[in-house]
């Protein structure tokens, strides 16, 4: 209950800077239903006076009450309407913006972890969108039907309790049992019954929103291996779940409306059980008794939507509660208060350097040692899993270390806030991503100013331009999801390319060449080569092609540098860089037949 109470709170903060904007939606929606009271009481008190046939003058007034009411309703409710939704369309870009801005220091540790990552949660893409667009979008439902109808009831309420017991305080006391019935007890029912529902019914989708994006992302290998109908059968399950638990929040949404309806008619019977005897013993004048049935009638417009809101209210909290969940992670790594230092030389210093993903799990990293000088060329090499890329991501501060220490230009990475490593580092990543665009736009993200000429000058030097050339659309070719329409080695060259035009300091290459065939690999390691003099730069790789030009070659397994040196003294002792470099001299043999 108090968790609840704290969503509550935090979701009633974020609609703080909007909350002028919310009170007139409020005074909008309490003008709507003070003028269909009016225009509901006025007509009842027009009939029954028109019945006793009085000179057309003396209802002109009536009449004209009658008119402006009914305008004035329409015009209120058109108002009300468009602050509301207006005002809800502004939260929802509130919400996505800050969700996305909280999702982005997570980024990767936290999100899209492998199972035993040091996440305690682990998020796929399918559940992240999810909690994206429906979650963010269900809460809409909370400032819309949660907190300005309580609002209006309340006041509605108390206003009609007042008028009511004027003409004679047994009205006053019908009317407040079922408004008490109709506002109270029956949304608190319907709360109930619909709380875990609503969590329910959010996971629910959330799974099938994961099952779907898993099936389109991986539906080249689900037909290969002829295991589409099985997925099929998963997602349809998940749907089949999600239907039964939308059957039953339309029960709920049935029965509640039901009982309005029997609510707001009992509440006509019982006015009328009341006035009649009234009416009969000349308590009460007959011209009133329509006019208070019907103001009792129509005053229960304010307090219909609170049983829906009631029941939004549960779904709410639970998307909220969904969306707090990722914002509340602890970032993996904290920028520091202070400015980060300034740079004047870019080499690397990293010293008993050990890592571990997760506490109970062992170093992946284990006392690295080593050292890159500014300008020079580091290569890392070793079998797979070794813990090259962990390494790579510990330069590039994805994650945070605590063991030993890693300097960059004399200084420790805690002392930089991340967008600065980023701006020093440059990365070709193992696995890279391309965005649904042209290639221009790929290209400009490694430098959003650049000009055309700059452009084609790193492609070339990624030797991508003449291959672009020849396409109709050139530098415009939309890539398609992922860059679909190019080849992998395209896609290394693009991602090459997008590096060189960041122009960093620092170049750290994880894999850069893997796509390529061993004569466009050695080419573009010759352009590189050019691109890396001066720069400091550490080269991960599995091939050990053209490492006779690295200043110094590590050589990790399982965490550890087992050796170390130039190309041809690691040759001569024959160790596990030997090993490696024969073996693939074979294959680079069969590859050139
Ligand atoms: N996010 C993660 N959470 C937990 N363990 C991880 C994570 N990423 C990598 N590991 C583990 O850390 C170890 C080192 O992985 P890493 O990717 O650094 O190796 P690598 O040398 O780069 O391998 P490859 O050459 O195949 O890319 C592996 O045992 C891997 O399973």
């Amino acid at each position: 209950m108090s968790a609840s109470l704290a969503i509550l709170g935090r979701l009633l903060r974020q609609v703080k800077p909007l909350s002028g904007w919310m009170l007139l939606a409020i005074c909008a929606g309490l003008a709507t239903i003070i003028c269909g009271i009016g225009l509901m009481t006025l007509s009842a008190y027009l009939i029954s006076v028109a019945a006793q046939h009085p000179s057309l003058s003396a209802l002109a007034v009536t009449m004209l009450g009658v008119r402006i009411f009914g305008v004035v309703r329409g015009v209120v409710r058109y108002i009300e309407r468009l602050i509301s939704h207006d005002l809800t369309f502004r939260l929802l870009a509130r919400f996505r913006v800050w969700f996305y801005r909280a999702l982005e220091p997570l980024v990767p540790a936290r999100l899209l972890s492998t199972e035993g990552s040091l996440s305690t949660t682990n998020y796929t893409s399918g559940d992240l969108l999810s909690r994206l667009v429906a979650d963010v979008e269900m809460l809409q439902e909370f400032y819309v039907r949660v907190i300005s109808p309580p609002v209006i009831a309340l006041i509605i309420g108390a206003g009609m309790y007042f008028i009511l017991g004027a003409y004679n305080v047994r009205f006053a006391l019908v009317l407040l049992a079922f408004m008490l019935l109709g506002g109270l007890i029956i949304p608190m029912a319907l709360y109930w019954m619909s709380r875990k529902l609503g969590q329910r019914l959010i996971m629910a989708r959330a799974a099938l929103n994961t099952s779907l994006v898993d099936s389109i992302q991986g539906v080249a290998d689900l037909l290969i291996f002829d295991r589409q109908h099985e997925q099929l059968q998963r997602t349809l399950q998940l749907n089949r779940q999600l239907i039964r638990y939308q059957a039953l929040q339309a029960a709920i949404d049935g029965l509640r409306e039901g009982l309005d309806i029997m609510l707001s008619d009992g509440c006509a019977w019982a006015m009328l059980i009341v006035a009649i005897p009234l009416v009969r013993t000349g308590q009460l004048n007959g011209i009133y008794l329509a006019l208070i049935i019907l103001a009792a009638l129509s005053s229960f417009e304010a307090i219909r939507p609170l049983a829906n809101a009631a029941q939004q209210l549960g779904n709410s909290l639970a998307a909220a509660r969904r969306l707090f969940m990722v914002v509340d992670e602890p970032p993996p790594v904290r920028d520091p208060e202070a400015p980060a230092p300034t740079l004047d030389h870019y080499d690397i210093q990293v010293r008993h350097l050990s890592f571990r993903y997760q506490a109970q799990e062992a170093d992946v990293i284990k006392d690295l040692d080593f050292q890159v000088e500014q300008g020079h060329c580091l290569a890392i090499v070793g079998p797979s899993g070794a813990g090259k890329s962990t390494l790579a991501n510990l330069l590039v501060r994805f994650w945070e270390y605590e063991r030993g220490s890693i300097r960059l230009g004399g200084h420790e990475l805690h002392e930089f806030q991340q967008q600065d490593i980023h701006r020093y580092i440059g990365v070709v990543e193992q696995h890279p991503h391309l965005f649904n665009g042209t290639i221009r736009e790929n290209l400009l993200l490694g430098c959003p100013d650049a000009t055309q000429e700059q452009i084609e000058h790193a492609a070339r030097q990624a030797m991508l331009h003449d291959f672009i050339q020849e396409l109709p659309d050139g530098y415009e070719t939309r890539i398609g999801e992922q860059g679909v329409k190019l080849s992998g080695g395209e896609r290394q060259r693009l991602t090459i390319a997008r590096v060189i035009l960041k122009d960093a300091p620092v170049l750290i290459l994880d894999e850069a060449t893997a796509h390529l065939d061993t004569v466009s690999e050695q080419s573009i390691l010759e352009a590189l080569r050019t691109f890396m003099r001066g720069r400091t730069t550490i080269i991960i790789t599995h091939r050990l092609v053209g490492l006779e030009y690295a200043d110094e070659i590590l050589v990790m397994r399982a965490g550890r540098i087992i050796e170390r040196g130039l190309h041809h003294e690691l040759l001569q002792i024959e160790g596990l860089y030997w090993h490696l470099w024969t073996q693939q001299q074979q294959v680079l043999q069969t590859e050139r037949w």
